[in-house]
C-alpha cells in the first residue's frame, strides 16, 4: 500500500545531464552560480548558454569547459533539442515568458529564485566520493539545506567511498537469489545502524538550530508586538 503523503511533495530524482541537453539562460552572478553548481555534480553536463551580456567570470567557465554559448538575449529557438531549462535573468516578466514557452514545448525550467514557476528546485548536494544526498526544505529556507549540507560534509567519513567500494565487490561476488542477497546485504551492514538509540551529534545539531530560531522568532515577535503597544 503506498504510505501517506509526505509534507514535502517534491519527488528526488538524479539526472544524467551528460545525456540530456540543459540550456541556461543568464550570465550573470547566479547563473555562475548555477555554473557551477551544475558543474561540480555533472562535469560532463551538456550545456548551452545563452545571456545578453556575459560576465568575465562566465566566460572563464566556459572557456574552461568548453561550453558552447551565444551572447544574445534568449530566443524561442534556443529550446530546439533542449530538455532542461535554468533561468537565472535579472528579469522577472521575461523569466515568465521563457518559461511559458519551455512549457509550451514541455521542457522542464527552474526560474533561479522564483518557486511559483518553476517545474524543478535545485537542492543543496552533499557529496562523499561516489554517495550524494540532495537536501530539499521544499523552498523553505535554502539556508537551512545549506547548513544540513555542510553538517553532513563533516560528519560523514571519507573512507565511505572505501565503504562503498568494498560492498561493491561484495554485492558482485555474493550468490544466490534476490531474497537471499539482501538478506546478506543487510546483515553485513547493521552495524551502521546498531546505534539507533543514541542520540547523535547530527540530532543535537538540530534540536540546538530549532531552539535558537524559535527564541529569535520569539525574540523578534515579543518586538514588534511591544513596538505596536507602546
Ligand atoms: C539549495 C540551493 C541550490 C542552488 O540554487 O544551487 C537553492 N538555493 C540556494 C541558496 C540560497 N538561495 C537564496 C539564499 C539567500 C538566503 C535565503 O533566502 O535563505 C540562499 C543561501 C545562500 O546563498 O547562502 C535565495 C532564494 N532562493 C529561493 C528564493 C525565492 C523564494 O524563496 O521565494 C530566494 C530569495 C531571493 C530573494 O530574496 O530575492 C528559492 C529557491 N532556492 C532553491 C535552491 C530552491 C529551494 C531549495 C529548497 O527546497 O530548500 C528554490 C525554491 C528554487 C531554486 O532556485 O531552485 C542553494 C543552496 C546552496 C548551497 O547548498 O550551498
Ligand atoms: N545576485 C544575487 O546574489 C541574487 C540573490 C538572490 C536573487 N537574485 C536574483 O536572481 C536574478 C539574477 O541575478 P544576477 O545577480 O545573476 O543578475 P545579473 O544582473 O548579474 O545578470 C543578469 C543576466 O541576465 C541576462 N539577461 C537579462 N535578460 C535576458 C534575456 N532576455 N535573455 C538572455 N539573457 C538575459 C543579462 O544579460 C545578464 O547576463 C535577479 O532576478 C536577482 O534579483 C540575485
Amino acid at each position: 500500500m503506498v504510505e501517506t503523503p509526505a509534507k514535502n511533495p517534491l519527488f528526488p530524482i538524479f539526472v544524467k545531464l551528460h545525456t540530456l541537453n540543459l540550456l541556461l539562460v543568464g550570465g550573470g552572478y547566479v547563473a555562475l552560480e548555477k555554473l557551477a553548481t551544475l558543474l561540480i555534480n555533472s562535469p560532463d553536463a551538456k550545456i548551452k548558454l545563452v545571456a545578453g551580456i556575459i560576465s568575465n567570470d562566465v566566460h572563464a567557465v566556459l572557456k574552461e569547459h568548453n561550453i558552447p554559448f551565444e551572447e544574445r538575449d534568449f530566443e524561442v529557438r534556443d529550446l530546439e533539442d533542449v530538455d532542461l531549462a535554468i533561468v537565472a535573468i535579472n528579469d522577472g516578466q521575461i523569466s515568465s515568458k521563457i518559461a511559458a514557452a519551455c512549457k509550451e514545448r514541455k521542457v522542464l525550467t527552474n526560474v533561479a529564485d522564483q518557486p511559483a514557476i518553476c517545474d524543478f528546485y535545485l537542492g543543496s548536494v552533499v557529496q562523499k566520493g561516489n554517495l550524494k544526498i540532495a537536501i530539499s526544505t521544499n523552498g523553505k529556507s535554502p539556508t537551512i539545506a545549506k547548513r544540513i549540507k555542510e553538517m553532513l560534509n563533516e560528519t560523514i567519513p571519507d573512507e565511505m567511498e572505501d565503504l562503498l567500494n568494498n560492498m561493491q565487490r561484495i554485492r558482485n561476488g555474493l550468490k544466490g537469489d534476490f531474497t537471499e542477497k539482501v538478506k546478506q546485504l543487510d546483515a553485513i551492514t547493521s552495524v551502521l545502524i546498531d546505534n539507533k538509540n543514541k542520540k547523535s551529534v547530527f540530532r543535537t545539531f538540530l534540536y540546538m538550530l530549532s531552539y535558537i530560531i524559535a527564541i529569535l522568532f520569539l525574540m523578534i515577535a515579543g518586538y514588534y508586538i511591544l513596538s505596536a503597544l507602546l
